[in-house]
């Protein structure tokens, strides 16, 4: 209720909460996937809500959608052809069209109602659908993936909610042998990875996976997002085998791309100097996560 605060306790993180003042509830319905809330929030400007765990706010999405974009694709010399898994808020989008050498974008997201509350509520993140180059399907990305042409992205970014709910199976062996089956050799994954501080256990998995599935190489970064449980959210760059990709020093810096910051919206968290920076490992993760 407005002037409440809410409160986002989940299995995902037992036995703790994150609170955010509510100013006025803007939107709340079900969809055929899960519930979807937008409201005003006293001091990080709207907020979408999916089955009570925070998605993004106007005041830090930029964290976020600039870093899981801009490190894999400045990343590889000339990204062509990129692909979104979920992402129906339009931010990552919107990031990616800075990239001038990109021709083609699909994006594949199940819920059309996160992608319609966006453009109502969220018009700053809903631009990305603008971009020509976007080709939009509603549906699911495990099915969508299944049918890929092989190789034929350079990159494919997974930007999912929790592997709780609709997108469960994102975290799964199959999609992302699906995943690596799409991409060209030397092609790039970034996937949304949890918190270093909160699922280390899933990240270890993942990785595991990602270790057999892609040959290149594979590295997990990360960056700070304050509304995020944990206050972080990290990201698994994987390469294909191929052309050696290095993922920690970008060869395709976003400083030389003349048109990232044509945009009116100027980047307001990415730079080299973050990327290089994102993939700097505290020892507790060093030595959880076995690397071999
Ligand atoms: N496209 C908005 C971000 C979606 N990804 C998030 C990562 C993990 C968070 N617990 C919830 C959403």
């Amino acid at each position: 209720k407005s002037g409440g605060v809410v409160y986002f306790n989940n299995p995902m993180w037992p036995g703790e909460a994150h609170s955010i003042k509510v100013e006025k509830i803007l939107f709340k319905e079900k969809s055929l996937y899960q519930e979807v809330l937008v409201f005003e929030s006293l001091t990080y400007g709207k907020v979408l809500v999916l089955d009570g765990i925070v998605q993004l706010t106007e005041k830090d999405e930029c964290a976020y959608q600039e870093m899981i974009t801009h490190l894999p694709l400045c990343s590889i010399p000339s990204p062509k052809t990129v692909l979104v898994v979920g992402g129906g808020d339009g931010g990552v989008l919107r990031e990616i069209s800075r990239h001038s050498s990109v021709e083609h974008i699909d994006i594949c997201e199940i819920d059309k109602m996160v992608i319609d509350v966006s453009r109502k509520f969220f018009p700053e993140l809903a631009v990305g659908f603008d971009d020509p180059r976007v080709h939009l399907h509603v549906g699911d990305a495990i099915e969508f993936l299944k049918h890929a042409p092989e190789g034929r992205y350079d990159a494919v970014i997974v930007d999912s909610s929790d592997p709780v709910g609709p997108a469960q199976e994102l975290v799964e062996k199959p999609f992302f042998e699906t995943i690596s089956n799409a991409l060209r050799p030397g092609g790039v994954l970034c996937n949304m990875a949890e918190s270093m501080w909160l699922h280390t256990h899933l990240i270890q998995d993942m990785i595991s996976i990602c270790r057999v599935t892609f040959k290149g190489s594979v590295h997990y970064a990360w960056t700070s997002v304050p509304t995020y449980p944990s206050g972080v959210i990290g990201f698994l760059l994987c390469s294909t085998e191929g052309p050696h990709v290095d993922f920690v020093n970008p060869i395709n810096p976003i400083e030389k791309l003349e048109g990232a910051d044509k945009h009116k919206r100027k980047l307001r968290f990415y730079n080299s100097e973050m990327h290089s920076a994102a993939f700097a490992l505290p020892s507790f993760l060093k030595n959880e996560l076995s690397w071999l």
